[in-house]
């Protein structure tokens, strides 16, 4: 069930903004991309999930991601994109079914686990548009798990989350991992990254400097490097957890 990456290359336009990229991404780990905005985080994700023309090859127990059938390719990897919205005012249970679309079933076993799982059926009879923006992206997080995908790319999931939802988030993208699938999310905040991750990749211009356990790899010196701001970092329990810090005049 490994996702690997072999020297994948995406341009956008004329401009190269993923270049010879190869990973190999293990399941039932988290895995955090970060890096400076435009670093092509979400260009990576969206070549991951087959959803982006590459050069290279994304493969899946071995098998091309692009030349998957796009319905196994759905099947076997749920993507939840930056900002994701709903354009129709559906309820909640319907919009986690249509998680179930690849599958070409309403299983209510799949729904009613990822609605636990997400913390959703409390409301599921209530329309998408009237819940706070948290609930719903538990809501868009519920229908990608409905689809019980052997992975999940996830790209910037706690974007509009207050400090508690975005915790309470990033515990649910654990027990997803937990339950033996592969995770790969987009994260911006550094504290959050050092409770998510496993695994992070650090992406800058395009390329990938460095890929590993987050406790080896995510240090204030690569940090630096990344942002090319100063960062120091807070124990607590057993994690560092890196907050940027001015740098002194
Ligand atoms: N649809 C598009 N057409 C042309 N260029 C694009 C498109 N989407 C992104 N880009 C460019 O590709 C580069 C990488 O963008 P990408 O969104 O992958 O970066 P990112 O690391 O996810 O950024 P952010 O942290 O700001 O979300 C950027 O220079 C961006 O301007």
């Amino acid at each position: 069930m490994a996702l690997t990456l072999d020297r994948v290359t995406v341009c956008r336009g004329r401009h190269v903004v993923v270049e010879d990229v190869s990973l190999a991404l293990m399941p039932g780990r988290v895995t955090v991309i970060l890096g400076p905005n435009g670093a092509g985080k979400s260009s990576l994700l969206q070549a991951m999930a087959g959803l982006l023309t590459h050069q290279g090859d994304v493969t899946l127990d071995g098998v091309a991601v692009a030349t998957m059938p796009a319905r196994e390719r759905a099947r076997r990897i749920g993507y939840l994109p930056q900002d994701a919205i709903v354009h129709w005012d559906m309820r909640v249970d319907e919009v986690v079914t249509l998680g179930r679309l690849p599958h070409g079933d309403r299983d209510p076993d799949a729904i009613g686990i990822a609605m636990a799982a997400t913390g959703v059926a409390g409301f599921a009879d209530r329309p998408v548009g009237a819940l706070s923006g948290g609930e719903r992206s538990r809501v868009l997080l519920a229908r990608v798990l409905a689809g019980t995908p052997q992975w999940m790319l996830v790209d910037e999931p706690l974007a509009s989350l207050d400090p508690a939802h975005a915790l309470d988030m990033l515990g649910r993208l654990r027990g997803i991992a937990a339950g033996g699938a592969g995770v790969v999310v987009v994260l911006h905040d550094l504290p959050q990254v050092a409770l998510a991750a496993d695994d992070v990749v650090l992406m800058k211009e395009g390329q990938v400097v460095a890929a590993g356990p987050c406790e080896t790899v995510l240090t204030i010196e690569s940090a630096a490097q990344l942002y090319g701001v100063d960062f120091a970092d807070i124990k607590v329990g057993d994690r560092r957890l890196l907050v940027p810090v001015q740098r002194p005049s």
